[in-house]
């Protein structure tokens, strides 16, 4: 799915309403049946309470409010009005809820004109005070409203967007802006940028996508860099197997992880791998990691270092068809120097760099100039500001994310709540499976072994990172049926990746 900028979303709107066509009162009547459909669906026979702003997204609020006391809900309404005039079509909702119920409406011009004092506890309060079209931080009435309004115990339902947050904007970071914190938003067409940040999503809540009908045709047309991966795209690029077919077709993966004391990388890296459908493996270990990986992982093959203790040099490359290098790796020279070797050696294998193997590179960022074109890093934010320097926002990490992969002609796995993939042209892929309880020890290793075992496959480097970042999730979110977010383990994870490929059918 993908997500536009608020232009192309006002833009859409106006082809809309223009080639669908449909009056724009029509197309807010249409977006308000699907909000109201959604509240009564998820808050049966709740007291809602609208604030409404004097926008399109204050005209939806006051068309919510219409539908839901029909549908005999108990509403007040709720308009933040300083001196300007209302939109045409907010202003025909007005005059339309005046029509049905006038006595649920109160329009409030100062703060204290607000009696918050008399919203119920369990009412549900609906934000309908600002939408896409936010064009400064609030202040004034709109911004003590907000500040009220996130100091009630009540759930916020936030329409479209929580009042105060821009769709994509550097000032969604500015201190001190006062913006709805919402449980729900629910949002026309598709999600906004601001929702995948970690600064400017934590105002969202659960956010749905209500399809209002919006052109499709236009949307399918829009240039975009940002995209939602969706289920239907990932079941598309998962490669089914033929009857006849045998470990050979299924690529041999190489992977170098672990060292004294930290052998479990590469076992929890090797198992993912194996559980992602490689035919054959090969883990690369230090000597002393021999009898350690060869009885918790049979299925692997290995190639023994020399070393006792750490990578210090790599078997014939020639032979393999992916590679995965870093978790549990340490930073040695001699491993350094072994990295490097590797990297001037590659020649079509499909790489991917975690861990140990990205701190490496932030350290010597000589390196970066040898990684191979389409190579996959898997950086955490710590490892990825290693790798870029101190971000000021969000949306300056997002474009020093699409820079240092356009810099360097590689994929870039940014993990986080919604982890990105950035390809070499700077297109970004959200993900949205996944949950905090996989923010735990060996999480990336089982990631690196998901993604290598792909790549062996002869998924694309884009399809490997998007469909293991996926699956990754997937199997997470399934592992905490089993576990809590407390408990949860990276070999949990690995134990719901078979479930997590049939949930994608
Ligand atoms: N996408 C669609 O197809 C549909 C969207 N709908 C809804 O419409 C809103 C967008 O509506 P719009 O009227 O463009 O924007 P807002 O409701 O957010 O409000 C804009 C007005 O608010 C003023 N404004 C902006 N920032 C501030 C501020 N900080 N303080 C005070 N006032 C502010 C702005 O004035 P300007 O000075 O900036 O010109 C406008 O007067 C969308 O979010 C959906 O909810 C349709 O209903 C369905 C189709
Ligand atoms: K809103």
């Amino acid at each position: 799915m993908k997500i536009l900028a608020p232009q192309q979303i006002r833009d859409l709107d106006q082809y809309t309403i223009q080639h669908e066509p449909i009056s724009s009162i029509d197309l807010m009547e249409r977006a308000a049946q699907h909000v109201a459909s959604e509240l009564m669906e998820k808050f049966y026979n709740k007291r809602f309470c609208i604030f409404v702003g004097t926008g399109n997204n204050g005209g939806d609020g006051l068309a919510v409010a219409r539908v839901l006391d029909d549908f005999a809900y108990t509403v007040k309404v709720i308009l933040v009005k300083t001196s300007v005039k209302l939109s045409a079509d907010a202003s025909i909702n007005l005059d339309r809820l005046l029509k049905t119920n006038p006595t649920c409406l109160s329009t409030v011009k100062k703060i204290g004109e607000v009696d918050f004092g008399q919203i119920k506890k369990d009412a549900i309060i609906v934000d309908a005070l600002f939408g896409s079209g936010l064009s400064r931080p609030l202040e004034g009435l709109y911004k003590s409203v907000v500040d009220a309004i996130n100091e009630l115990p009540n759930k916020v339902v936030s329409i479209d967007i929580p009042s105060g947050l821009f769709a994509e904007y550097d000032k969604n970071s500015a201190q001190g802006n006062s913006i709805i914190r919402a449980h729900t938003t629910l949002s026309f067409q598709m999600p906004k940028l601001s929702f995948f940040m970690p600064e400017s999503g934590c105002h969202v809540g659960q956010w749905h996508v209500l399809d209002i009908g919006l052109a499709r045709n236009f949307i399918r047309e829009q240039p975009c860099s940002h995209y939602v991966v969706s289920k239907k795209q990932i079941k598309k690029l998962r490669k089914k197997r033929p009857l006849h077919s045998h470990k050979g077709n299924y690529g041999h993966a190489l992977l170098i992880a672990g060292s004294y004391g930290k052998m479990g990388a590469s076992i929890i890296a090797s198992k993912a791998c194996l559980r992602s459908g490689v035919g054959l493996l090969t883990a690369h270990v230090p000597h002393w990691g021999y009898g350690i990986i060869q009885s918790a992982v049979p299925e692997a093959m290995t190639s023994i270092d020399r070393s006792d203790m750490f990578f210090t040099e790599f078997p014939d490359l020639n032979t393999f068809s992916a590679i995965g290098i870093g978790p549990g790796l340490n930073k040695k020279r001699n491993t350094v120097l072994a990295f490097e070797t590797m990297l001037d050696n590659m020649n079509s294998q499909a790489l991917v760099i975690d861990a140990d193997g990205l701190n490496i590179l932030s350290e010597n960022k000589h390196l970066l100039g040898k990684v191979p074109e389409n190579a996959i890093l898997t950086p955490h934010p710590k490892e990825f500001e290693r790798l870029v320097g101190v971000w000021n926002n969000d949306m300056d990490k997002l474009s020093r994310l699409k820079k240092f992969c356009q810099q360097y002609q590689v994929f870039t796995v940014l993990k986080g709540a919604y982890t990105v993939t950035c390809t070499p042209n700077g297109t970004c892929y959200f993900n949205t499976t996944g949950n905090p309880g996989m923010a735990t020890a060996g999480s990336g290793d089982a990631l690196t072994g998901i993604i290598t075992g792909l790549l062996a496959q002869n998924y694309s480097p884009e399809e490997a990172a998007v469909v293991g970042v996926y699956l990754h999730g997937k199997a997470g979110d399934l592992a905490l049926k089993k576990e809590s977010t407390e408990s949860m383990t990276a070999l949990d994870i690995i134990s719901c990746l078979g479930a997590a490929f049939k949930k994608i059918g």
